[in-house]
C-alpha cells in the first residue's frame, strides 16, 4: 500500500488529500475555499496549508505528490523535487503568479515536515506537451519570441488528462478514436482539444491568463489594450499584471469572481453582474465551435470543475446556439442534480455531452507513485 498525500494549490483553494494510490482509495480530505476573496476566513494558501499539515499523520505518509501549474519547457512529466527542481518552478512563478508561489510554499512546507519522504511535482503544462506549432506559436516577431522564450504552454493538464479517458470509459469507446472538446470551468478557466487522447489546443497560453473569462482574470484581449493602458493610463508592468489577474474576469465586470455569488447577484437584478455572466458565456461558446474546427468534428463535449460540473445554468447556455454543430443538451438531464459523471444529451445526440467531474488529486498520486517507483 502506497498512502500518497496530495497538495493541490488552486488559485482560490487549496485542496488536499492522503489517499492510497493502488486503489485510489481517500484517507483523508481537505478542501479550503474562498482563498483570498474579501471577507474569508482564509487570507492566504500559507495559512491554509499550515492548517492542513497540522491535521495529518505524517508518520503514515509514502510520498507526497504537488500540483504545480507551470512546467515551461523543462518539465514535460512529472518530476522527483530536489533543490534545482525547486529553483526552477521559483524561477518559473513569474510566468504563473497567482499559482507557481502557492504551488511553492506547499513544496516548502511539505519538505520540511516530511523530509524523508520523496516529492514530486505534477505539472499543468505536462500534457499539452503534444500541441502542434501551429497552436503553441503566437504570430509575433519570431527573433524575439525566440529570444524571450515566448509561446503558448497551456494548463489544466492533469484534469485534462483525467477527465478525458474517464469521458472515454463512460462512452465505452476508446480513446484513441476521439475528438473531444473539454471545457474546464474553475476559478482558473480554460478549454482544450483533445484527438485521441492527445492535446492539439488549448485555449490557456503563455501563462494562465489567455482564453476564457474567468473568477479574477481577463481571457483574451486586443494586447493593444496594454499599449493603450500603459501610455494614456501610466500603467507598469506590476499594475497591468495585477488588473490582468485579480481584478478582472467576472469580478471586475459583475463584482463577484465566485459563480455561486454572481448568480445570486444577478437573481436580484444586478446589471453588471447579468453582462459579466453574458460574456463570460460568450466566451465559452465561441472556444466550443473553434475547438470543434480544429478536431475537424466532435464526438464529445466534456464539463468539468467547479463550474462545468455545478452549473446547469453555464452549460445550458454555453451550448445554446450550438445545436448546428449537433450539440444539445436535454433541460432535464442537465438540471438533475448530481455529483456522478453523467451524460446531459439526449439519446442518440451525435454530439455526447458529458459531466464529469475532475480528479486532479487522483491522477497526481497515480502519477506520483508512477515516477517514485520508476514507471
Ligand atoms: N453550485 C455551483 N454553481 C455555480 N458555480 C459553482 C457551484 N459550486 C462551485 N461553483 C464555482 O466553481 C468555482 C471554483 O471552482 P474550482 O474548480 O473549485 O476552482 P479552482 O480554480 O480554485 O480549483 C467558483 O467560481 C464557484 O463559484
Ligand atoms: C491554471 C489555473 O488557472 O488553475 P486554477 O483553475 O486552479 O486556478
Ligand atoms: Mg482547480
Amino acid at each position: 500500500m502506497t498512502r500518497v498525500l496530495v497538495v493541490n494549490a488552486g488559485s482560490s483553494s487549496l485542496k488536499y488529500e492522503v489517499l492510497d494510490a493502488e486503489s485510489g482509495v481517500r484517507v483523508v480530505a481537505g478542501l479550503v475555499e474562498r482563498i483570498g476573496v474579501p471577507g474569508s476566513p482564509v487570507p492566504d494558501h500559507a495559512a491554509a496549508l499550515t492548517d492542513a499539515l497540522e491535521g495529518l499523520d505524517v508518520e503514515s505518509i509514502d510520498a507526497v505528490g504537488h500540483r504545480i501549474v507551470h512546467g515551461g519547457t523543462v518539465f514535460v512529466q512529472a518530476t522527483v523535487i530536489d533543490d534545482a527542481v525547486e529553483a526552477e518552478i521559483e524561477r518559473l512563478a513569474v510566468l504563473a503568479p497567482l499559482h507557481n508561489p502557492p504551488g511553492l510554499l506547499g513544496i516548502r512546507a511539505a519538505r520540511a515536515a516530511l523530509p524523508f519522504v520523496p516529492q514530486v511535482a505534477v505539472f499543468d503544462t505536462a500534457f499539452h506537451a503534444t500541441l502542434p506549432p501551429e497552436a503553441y506559436t503566437y504570430a509575433i516577431d519570431a527573433a524575439v519570441a525566440a529570444r524571450y522564450q515566448v509561446r503558448r504552454y497551456g494548463f489544466h493538464g492533469t484534469s485534462y488528462r483525467y477527465v478525458t479517458r474517464r469521458a472515454a470509459e463512460l462512452l465505452g469507446r476508446p480513446l484513441e478514436q476521439l475528438r473531444q472538446v473539454v471545457l474546464h470551468l474553475g476559478n482558473g478557466a480554460s478549454a482544450a482539444a483533445v484527438a485521441g487522447g492527445r492535446s492539439i489546443n488549448t485555449s490557456m497560453g503563455m501563462t494562465p491568463l489567455e482564453g476564457l473569462v474567468m473568477g479574477t482574470r481577463s481571457g483574451d484581449l486586443d494586447p493593444a489594450v496594454l499599449v493603450h493602458l500603459q501610455r494614456v493610463g501610466g500603467f507598469d508592468a506590476t499594475a497591468l499584471d495585477d488588473m490582468l489577474n485579480r481584478s478582472s474576469g467576472l469580478k471586475g465586470l459583475g463584482g463577484h469572481s465566485d459563480m455561486r455569488d454572481l448568480i445570486r447577484a444577478i437573481d436580484s437584478g444586478d446589471e453588471a453582474a447579468a453582462l459579466a455572466f453574458e460574456v463570460y458565456v460568450h466566451r465559452v461558446q465561441r472556444y466550443i465551435a473553434a475547438y470543434a474546427a480544429d478536431l475537424g468534428g466532435i464526438d464529445a463535449l466534456v464539463f468539468t470543475a467547479g463550474v462545468g460540473e455545478n452549473s446547469a445554468l453555464v452549460r445550458a447556455r454555453a451550448v445554446e446556439r450550438l445545436g448546428f454543430l449537433g450539440i444539445v443538451v436535454d433541460a432535464g438531464l442537465n438540471a438533475a442534480p448530481s455529483s456522478a459523471p453523467r451524460f446531459i444529451s439526449p439519446d442518440g445526440s451525435p454530439v455526447a455531452v458529458l459531466v464529469v467531474p475532475t480528479n486532479e488529486e487522483l491522477q497526481i498520486a497515480f502519477d506520483t507513485v508512477a515516477v517514485i517507483s520508476g514507471g
